[in-house]
């Protein structure tokens, strides 16, 4: 559908099932430009007060309104983060915790990441003969190196992944804000137990930062952590079974990768582009009108850059929808581009690559064990993921 939308025009308006108007952009060249186009917003607490004009179906806008005006609220402390605001304030966020989040301190996590996925190989060895690699590796390995950055101690990692569970579902349901609630109350708590301890973890060096007599407040280091769970728990794990899944199904790929072990960070990349785990860029939303192609996009109106369809693009990927590992990848959207470019990119590469490799080396026959086109896929406008990839190791 993407690629018949993307010959179509580089420009479509749609609606999101509960109304919200939207116009998708899905040519490469169209989504590269506007994500750095500072004509295009991400400040959240601006966009909101125009929301209810972008509902066309007054029945629509109207459910909308009235739920918003009835509901309990999400948290607002959890939504002020760096995804969602514009410079100068994105810069200040971003320049503070890349003092922190460098590479260096993740290239450091290489050895642990690999004892990890080593024990959780183990454990999926050791399970029935057929394994899920979703529960087994693609959901505990991202989720458990967000609670080392984090420091959140093992006792506490099964409410933990509880609440995040739920938070990450998108429902909205009263039992999705009791989670965040709960999650606010806990991060509070473990933010101030990194003020006074020594702990040596990524959320105890982002209390202590400072850049020329600026900090994090208290608020900001609560949108972060909240940022830090949910922007690198469910895009990491749907990279580690897309990927896989590209690989089980590719067994030419697959028999370049055993050959030529060297490729493997080319490999990753591929994944990405041509399944990445995000099909949709967060939301955006016009200053002013912005022209793409023929169409004028109005001023205060949502934009959603599909990263999907612009990795699919025959004008920037010769036959796009084959799987080559060994293609000119370059400029890739897959971690968006631009001041808001993932900042968890080294770690989701690294995550992916050492879990793949470790999967591929110590099971040479691993394969599906169910039909590919039968696999069931999650329900969501901006994750591409699997719910379940059952596997035979042996
Ligand atoms: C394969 C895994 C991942 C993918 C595909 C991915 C994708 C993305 C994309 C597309 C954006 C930009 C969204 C936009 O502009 O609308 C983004 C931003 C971000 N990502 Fe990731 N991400 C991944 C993993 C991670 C991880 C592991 C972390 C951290 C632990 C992380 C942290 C962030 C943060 C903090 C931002 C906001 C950056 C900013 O606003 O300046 N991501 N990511």
């Amino acid at each position: 559908m993407l690629a018949a939308l993307r010959e179509q025009a580089p420009v479509h308006p749609i609606e999101t099932p509960n109304g919200l108007r939207t116009w998708l952009v899905v040519r490469y060249d169209d989504a590269r430009a506007l994500l750095t186009d500072p004509r295009l917003s991400k400040d959240m607490t601006v966009g909101h007060r125009f929301l209810a004009e972008n509902f066309a179906d007054p029945v629509k806008r109207a459910a909308f309104l009235r739920e918003s005006g009835t509901r309990r609220q999400f948290p607002a402390e959890l939504g002020r983060h760096m995804l969602d605001s514009d410079p100068p304030d994105h810069t200040r966020l971003r320049r503070l915790v890349g003092r922190v989040f460098t590479t260096g301190a993740i290239t450091a996590l290489r050895p642990r990441i690999e004892q990890l996925v080593g024990t959780l190989l183990d454990d999926a060895a050791a399970g029935g003969d057929v394994v899920d690699l979703m529960a087994a590796l693609a959901f505990p390995l991202p989720f458990t190196v967000i609670c080392w950055l984090l420091g959140v101690p093992p006792d506490d990692r099964a409410r933990f992944r509880t609440w995040s569970n739920l938070l990450v579902s998108g429902t909205g349901g009263d039992d999705v804000l009791d989670a965040s609630e709960a999650m606010v109350a806990y991060l509070r708590e473990l933010i101030a137990d990194k003020r006074t301890g020594t702990a040596d973890d990524l959320l105890a060096d982002l209390v202590r930062v400072g850049d020329q007599g600026d900090r994090l407040t208290g608020d900001e280091l609560l949108g972060m952590a909240f940022l830090l769970l949910v922007a690198g728990h469910e895009t990491t794990v749907n990279l580690i079974g897309n990927g896989t899944l590209a690989l089980l199904t590719h067994p030419g790929q697959r028999a370049l990768l055993a050959a030529e072990p060297e490729r493997w960070p080319a490999a990753i990349d591929e994944f990405l582009r041509y399944d990445g785990p995000v099909s949709n860029a967060t939301w955006r939303f016009t200053t002013e009108d912005v022209r793409v192609g023929q169409t004028t996009i109005p001023a205060n109106e949502f934009v959603t850059i599909c990263l999907g369809a612009a990795g699919r693009d025959p004008d920037r990927y010769p036959e796009p929808d084959v799987l080559d590992i060994t293609r000119d990848r370059s400029g890739g959207l897959a971690f968006g581009h631009g001041i808001h470019h993932c900042l968890g990119a080294p770690l989701a590469r690294l995550e992916a690559e050492v879990a793949l490799r470790a999967l591929f080396d110590r099971f040479p026959g691993v394969r599906l064990a169910a039909p590919a086109d039968r696999l069931p896929w999650r329900l969501s406008l901006m994750m591409r993921g699997l719910q379940e990839l059952p596997l035979r190791l042996h």
